[in-house]
């Protein structure tokens, strides 16, 4: 990890230094953004962010983002190093209003691109498949298992005159993954940030190489006899929208990391009812408290130390010009206007 010299971040209440009030936020931001932030089932906003403006749902050539996009902004003390801006997308929209398979995935992803983000948090409610992974429990995975049906458009590279095809072999960011554990296991020996509040234990984030996130059509929860598959081909969480988000993250050379919130234990345990909605209230509450004081303390230790992979891209910057198969000649004007709404630079 590059550390730069190591400075306090002040959170700064915009209000107190602005006079504004809430209903007087702006709807436009010029600059850019360092770190977008989705938040799902149970996370809807960022308490520990002021906003300084709030953009309302964003039209792009792939439609209309889930919820208004919310900016906030670490103002730091130190001047070679700059701000640090957050932009926050609410998944199903603020009042939960789309279901995972119709959430605007492109349009979301795409907005954040074009604001310039460098790399995506996403955190997510799932179900366990392993007895370990205890409900309030999170969870780095670090592969995905695809079993939508493809009902949703999971590309921007699958249009008659628009042929790409990116690797995605590893789907998330390592190095990602390992600054947001390592900040958990720093915490834990003074002030752990994810805690069970019945019962004031300390929740285990669990992060290697292997775990795996199945990723489900829905809306309806799994049979019995699905969960158990699932845990045969190896997976240990369950959700329904790492995908296509992921996918699209990967198609705009954004480092993407989800973060899983595990509510409960899907369906394969046979001594135990399945799951539903209304017995994982009390966990989804938990974790939305956790997911906040865990999304505080990413973006306080991304503005002091600034990671690498938020300056140099994770290696995914310029590996879309080689995906792209369709020669640029034969390119409609349409579809360069669209190239050009994630990659201004490129085309
Ligand atoms: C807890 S109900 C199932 C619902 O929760 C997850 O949503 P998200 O990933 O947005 O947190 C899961 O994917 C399902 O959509
Ligand atoms: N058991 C489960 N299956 C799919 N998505 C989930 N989200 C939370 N729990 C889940």
């Amino acid at each position: 990890m590059n550390e730069k010299k190591s400075r306090s971040v002040e959170i700064l209440d915009h209000y107190t230094h602005t006079g504004m009030t809430h209903t007087e936020i702006p709807s436009t931001f010029d600059g850019t953004i360092d770190l977008g932030i989705i938040g799902g089932t149970g996370l809807y906003q960022l308490d520990c962010l002021k906003p300084i403006a709030k953009l309302h749902p964003i039209i792009t050539p792939w439609g209309v983002t889930s919820s208004p996009i919310t900016i906030a902004r670490f103002i730091t003390n130190d001047s070679s190093l700059g701000d640090f801006h957050v932009a926050f997308l609410s998944r199903h929209g603020v009042n939960h209003e789309y279901p995972p398979s119709k959430v605007p995935f492109r349009a979301n992803i795409a907005a954040l691109k074009h604001l310039n983000c460098k790399a995506v948090v996403s955190f997510s409610a799932v179900g366990s498949l392993r007895e370990e992974i205890k409900p309030r429990d999170f969870i780095l995975p670090q592969q995905i298992i695809d079993r939508t049906k493809g009902v949703r458009d999971s590309s921007y590279f699958n249009d008659i005159g628009l042929v790409g095809h990116v690797g995605f072999g590893d789907p998330f960011s390592s190095n990602m993954a390992k600054f947001i554990y390592d900040l958990v296991e720093q915490a834990n020996e003074q002030d752990p940030i994810l805690v069970n509040q019945d019962t004031n234990e300390v929740c285990t984030l669990h992060f290697d190489r292997d775990l795996t996130v199945v990723c489900m059509e829905g809306p309806q929860f799994s049979t019995r006899a699905e969960s158990k598959m699932y845990r045969m081909l190896g997976g240990d969480v369950i959700n329904m929208s790492v995908l296509p988000e992921a996918k699209l993250a990967r198609e705009c050379e954004l480092p993407y990391q989800m973060i899983c919130m595990s509510t409960d234990y899907d369906a394969w345990m046979d001594h135990e009812e399945p799951v539903t909605v209304e017995t994982v209230i009390g966990n989804l509450n938990n974790n939305g408290r956790n997911a906040n004081r865990l999304a505080t303390k990413i973006i306080e230790k991304m503005a002091i130390m600034t990671p690498k992979f938020l300056n140099n891209g994770d290696g995914l910057t310029g590996s879309i010009k080689m995906s792209i198969s369709t020669k640029p000649d034969a390119m409609s004007e349409d579809t360069i206007e669209k190239l050009r709404f994630l990659y201004p630079d490129y085309w």
